[in-house]
């Protein structure tokens, strides 16, 4: 493929409902959107899941756009790229910024299904006709508000449950839910919330019989989460601290965890977000597919990746309609019975809903 046009739009899709963690509430959804045209006018769809503010990781929108723009576009446009995984040596000589290297990434993956006859999760090498889905809810205000919510995703049929924890809303929130939950599917999330000087708190939460304790320590570190590993039962799961294959293989050499949410936008891309599971699954780690409120196309290309064989514990990618009035895609992302079934057809599966775009598009600008 040679691509000859790209087009970034800013979106900004309000949630149906604040999603509040360790760090702070979100009530609307601004993300960018990459259409990607080639010679043939093949296109595909990417997003970049950075939020507006660097909470997560470093990155923002408008730091997504200014690398777009001044650097990895200008390196696309017009060469000849034949498999989307060449993007890795293309893109090397750019530091990090994978949320940004990860949304053309994607159209580029799209691109390639789409000319290669197959769905994306054929092209790589996805086997599974559906998957299992989990969700992640956000800090209530009140327990009793945090039941409730929890309930209703039982009720919907989600598989595992995970909970954000943060200083304070932690040991007993916990204990509450189990009580009230015995058998649920659990897990905590702190969001790098916590030091090693916390270890009595992760002991405690050891009585839950969570599935996993995600992210408790800080983004950068692996060391720590390794001392923490041996004094507690609960698996750790990285997010935040794997933004690539290396830090994976350093993570679990290290003993840092037992299990590993791979995000796409975190990693840089569908291909490096394959490889970590394709070491992983040589290991015995597991895998599962981590979100970012993404919109339906990132939805699209989350569900694609998980029909690998390693995605063995339900991931984030809830239904549309957790989510968002209307999403951009059709058909929506429908979750039954807690499985997503996995598109047959050629590329995502799901077509861009063009109306829905232009109405929650604020900014655009094409480069060609
Ligand atoms: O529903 C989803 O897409 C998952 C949401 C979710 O848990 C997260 C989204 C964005 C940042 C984090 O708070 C978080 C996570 O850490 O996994
Ligand atoms: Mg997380």
């Amino acid at each position: 493929m040679k691509i000859k046009k790209v087009t970034i739009r800013h979106l900004n899709m309000k949630l149906k409902h604040p999603f509040s963690t360790s760090f702070g509430t979100i009530s609307n959804k601004g993300f960018l959107l990459l259409e990607v045209e080639d010679e043939k006018g093949t296109i595909g769809f990417g997003e970049s899941v950075a939020f507006e503010a660097p909470w997560y990781t470093e990155e923002t929108m408008k730091t997504t756009w200014h690398m777009l723009e001044d650097f990895l576009i200008p390196l696309i446009l017009d060469r000849e790229i034949r498999h989307p995984e060449e993007t890795i040596e293309l893109f090397k000589g750019i530091r990090k910024n994978y949320m940004a290297k990860s949304a053309i990434e994607g159209a580029l993956w799209d691109i390639y299904a789409q000319q290669t006859n197959q769905s994306l999760a054929q092209a790589l090498g996805g086997k599974k006709d559906k998957i299992e889905v989990g969700i992640s809810l956000g800090i209530q205000e009140t327990i009793e508000k945090q039941i409730e919510v929890v309930a209703k995703a039982v009720n919907e049929g989600y598989k595992r449950i995970k909970l954000k924890i943060k200083p304070g809303w932690d040991v007993d929130v916990m204990r509450v839910l189990r009580e009230n939950f015995p058998e649920l599917p659990m897990m905590a999330d702190a969001n790098s919330a916590y030091t090693l000087a916390d270890v009595e708190i992760f002991k405690q939460l050891d009585e839950f019989n969570l599935m996993m304790i995600e992210q408790p320590l800080a983004p950068d570190d692996i060391i720590d989460h390794a001392e923490l590993q041996k004094m507690i039962k609960t698996p750790i799961c990285l997010d935040e601290s794997i933004l690539s294959l290396e830090d994976a293989r350093k993570a679990v050499e290290m003993g840092s965890c037992g299990i590993i949410n791979i995000k796409i936008g975190r990693v840089g891309g569908i291909s490096e977000a394959k490889r970590i599971h394709d070491y992983c699954e040589k290991k015995g780690i597991p895998v599962w597919c981590g979100g970012m409120l993404e919109s339906g196309i990132g939805r699209a290309h989350n569900i694609a990746l998980t029909a690998l064989s390693n995605f063995v514990m339900p991931g984030d990618t809830a239904g549309s309609n957790h989510y968002f009035e209307q999403d951009i895609i059709t058909p929506e992302v429908v979750v039954k019975d807690g499985y997503i079934t996995v598109p047959q057809e050629v590329g995502i599966g799901f077509a861009p809903n063009l109306e829905a775009i232009n109405k929650y598009t604020t900014t655009s600008k094409t480069y060609k």
